[in-house]
Order: structure tokens, then C-alpha cells, then sequence
């Protein structure tokens, strides 16, 4: 039986822990979780998912692999406070956006460290992950590390200096769509429909969409102007987008997410 031990109980140690017990990767009994003083939120991770609280200084000698799931603000008084509690070779997963491995391994000491970004959709199976690795990680770590994350979704190796645009595209990409979605519904009420049938309608165009830029062989350029008729809706739609500068706002957008990823490594 393994030990899973999380160092934070918030919303993405949650989504991971839902989609491993789900997919059976990890029963709960194999995932322990500690936090800086919220008892309650252990308790309900404990009464809601089966996972263990961690109260006492035993478990993190005894953990497999201890995964950091603080935010990043508070990333180094965690690890000042892990690092005696901890035996040398014990592998790290961290999940922190901005903190670079050798940050990490600078307040751990040299192990395997695994630097992963993943997204809240891990909750359902669907995260899509970006990760890199340090020299510690083995070959058969490499490939647990792997099938730990593409357990939750998909999963894409990458420099680790990339990982600060993955984390402004796919780490942060779930709450820009769920803001797409409180505009259509705020704008579908506007234009006479119901908040619910708009949910429905949006929701589902958004997966038919992604499937089309899965399976299609078109790129979507293309895609989108098989939806746009000359003198139609779609084009009246897309001029307002571009009138709105619809680009510059997602370039601002994605630019000041991979900036704040950076500067978040210098707390
Ligand atoms: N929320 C998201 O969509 C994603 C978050 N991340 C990363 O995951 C990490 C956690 O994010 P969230 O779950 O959103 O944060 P959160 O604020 O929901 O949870 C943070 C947890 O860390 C605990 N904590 C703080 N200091 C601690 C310490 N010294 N020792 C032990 N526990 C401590 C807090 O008590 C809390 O349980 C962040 O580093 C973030 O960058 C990565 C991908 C997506
Ligand atoms: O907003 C954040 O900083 C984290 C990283 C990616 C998603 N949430």
C-alpha cells in the first residue's frame, strides 16, 4: 500500500485526489493531507473523500511521493518546515505555479522532484498537464509520474521554462472558459432565453467544438469559416469580437498570466 501525502488541502489537492480515488489510481486510504491550520478542511476532505488528516510527524517519513499543493506565496515556509520531516530520497510532485524545481530542491535537498501543472478539470478525469522533470527522477519514476497525471487527463512533457505558458493556457484556461460562460448566460437572458437553456445550448457547442478541433484535420481558421456564411450571423458576430479587439485582449490576457507565473517564482 502507498502513502500519498498532499501539503495543502485546497481546490487543485482536492481535484487531484477526486480524480485518482475515481479512477482508482489511489484508494483513499493511500492519501494522507495536512494543511497550515484549517482542522475543518481536513475533516470534510476526510468525511467526503475517505482520505486521511495528517496531524502527527510520522507520516512524512514513511511517504512514497509528498506532493506540494500550497499556493506559492506560501511555498517556502512550507518546505522550510517539511525539509526535517522528510527522508533524503523521498519523491516530490509539486504542483505550484512559477517555483522552480531548483528552488524546490534548494529547500528540500537534491531528490526526484517532478514540476507539474495541471488544471482543476483533474476533478473529472480531464485535466490537460504540462510537466518537467530534474536529473533525480529515474526512468520508471519518469513513467509513474506520467501515469499519475494521465490518470487525470492528458498529459505533455515540456522545458521546464515553458511551464509558465502552460500555466497561463491550460492551468488558468478552465476559469477563462467558465467566464465565457457567465457572459453568454448574462447576454443569452439578454436576447430572451433562459439561463439554464443557455447553459445547456453553450455547454454542449463547447464540447462539439473541441471534438470538431479533435478529430477534424482542418485547422480552425478553416473550421470557423465553415460556420461563417458571407453577409450571416457568424460574421456579424466575429466583426463585433474584432471591433472589441477580441486578439489583443486574449494576447493581454494569456501574456499577463505567463508574466505573473514568472514573477511569482520571486514571491
Ligand atoms: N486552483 C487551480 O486551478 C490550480 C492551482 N495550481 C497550483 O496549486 C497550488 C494550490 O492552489 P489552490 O489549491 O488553488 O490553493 P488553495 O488556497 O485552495 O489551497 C492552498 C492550501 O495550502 C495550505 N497551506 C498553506 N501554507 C501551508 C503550509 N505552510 N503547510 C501546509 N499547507 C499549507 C492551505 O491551508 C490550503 O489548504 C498553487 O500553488 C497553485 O499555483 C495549479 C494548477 C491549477
Ligand atoms: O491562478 C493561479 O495562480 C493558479 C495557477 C493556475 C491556475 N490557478
Amino acid at each position: 500500500m502507498k502513502k500519498i501525502l498532499f501539503i495543502g488541502a485546497g481546490s487543485m489537492a482536492e481535484a487531484l485526489m477526486q480524480g485518482w480515488i475515481k479512477q482508482k489510481v489511489f484508494t483513499p486510504q493511500e492519501i494522507y493531507v495536512t494543511n497550515r491550520s484549517d482542522k475543518e478542511r481536513l475533516h470534510f476532505l476526510h468525511e467526503t473523500y475517505g482520505v486521511h488528516c495528517v496531524f502527527d510527524h510520522a507520516i512524512f517519513q514513511q511517504a512514497d511521493l509528498v506532493i506540494l499543493a500550497m499556493k506559492p506565496k506560501d511555498a517556502i515556509a512550507a518546505m522550510c518546515d517539511l525539509k526535517p520531516k522528510l527522508t533524503a530520497h523521498t519523491a516530490v510532485l509539486s504542483i505550484l505555479a512559477g517555483i522552480a524545481i531548483d528552488t524546490i530542491t534548494e529547500f528540500l535537498g537534491s531528490r526526484p522532484v517532478a514540476r507539474v501543472m495541471p488544471n482543476t478539470s483533474a476533478t473529472i478525469g480531464m485535466s490537460a498537464s504540462g510537466i518537467a522533470f530534474n536529473n533525480e527522477v529515474a526512468t520508471d519514476q519518469r513513467i509513474l509520474f506520467l501515469q499519475l497525471l494521465e490518470a487525470v487527463g492528458s498529459v505533455i512533457e515540456v522545458d521546464e521554462d515553458q511551464l509558465h505558458a502552460v500555466t497561463a493556457l491550460s492551468g488558468s484556461g478552465p476559469a477563462y472558459i467558465y467566464y465565457l460562460m457567465e457572459a453568454f448566460e448574462r447576454v443569452g437572458t439578454k436576447v430572451g432565453l433562459s439561463k439554464d437553456t443557455v447553459r445547456l445550448l453553450m455547454t454542449q457547442t463547447l464540447a462539439g467544438t473541441a471534438e470538431m478541433l479533435k478529430q477534424s484535420l482542418d485547422e480552425p481558421d478553416v473550421l470557423r469559416k465553415k460556420v461563417t456564411s458571407p453577409g450571416g450571423t457568424t460574421e456579424a458576430g466575429i466583426q463585433a469580437l474584432e471591433q472589441y479587439q477580441f486578439n489583443e485582449a486574449i494576447e493581454a490576457c494569456i501574456k499577463e498570466a505567463e508574466a505573473r507565473s514568472r514573477s511569482l517564482a520571486n514571491g
